[in-house]
């Protein structure tokens, strides 16, 4: 007997692309990050709490060039994820659900995301 195909669920490859689906994309993505990012954080202040030697060591790695490229996807994780957070309280809250605005607030999530990371280093890192 001929196996007839079972269907398929939808998956990424289908649905086509819009913003607001990238951007739930993201937010999933850089919530998982901030574990990440939140565990750099207590290594550091770990080191800090165990002495000058380890707290010295963590700066010099935190302080390389993959450390900085990795502290500011940080950053930006932080920053996108908080927005998109507030974007969910805006939407609990019944505003910026119609069609056009959830376009709007999903490009505003990511434009803004990066000028926070860049504004941030700019003032902390590269400037400060
Ligand atoms: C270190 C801090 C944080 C970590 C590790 C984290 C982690 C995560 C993860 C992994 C998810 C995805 C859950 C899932 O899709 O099943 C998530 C979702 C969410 N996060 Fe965070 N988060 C953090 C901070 C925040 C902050 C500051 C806000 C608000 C400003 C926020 C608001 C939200 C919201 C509203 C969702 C649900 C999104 C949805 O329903 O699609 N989070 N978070």
């Amino acid at each position: 007997m001929a196996v007839r195909p079972r269907p398929l669920s939808p998956h990424l490859q289908i649905y086509r692309w819009t913003i607001t689906m990238a951007m739930s994309i993201f937010h999933r993505a850089t919530g998982i990050a901030l574990y990440a990012g939140t565990l750099l954080l207590v290594i550091w202040l770990a080191a800090a709490a165990i002495g000058e030697g380890a707290f010295a060591s963590v700066n010099a790695l935190y302080g390389s060039w993959f450390g900085q490229l990795v502290l500011f996807g940080y950053t930006w994780a932080l920053f996108h994820h908080m927005l998109g957070g507030l974007r969910h309280f805006l939407w609990d809250n019944i505003i910026g659900m119609e069609p056009g605005e959830r376009e709007k607030l999903a490009w505003a999530n990511l434009i803004v995301s990066i000028v926070l990371t860049l504004l941030v280093w700019l003032i902390f890192v590269w400037v400060g």
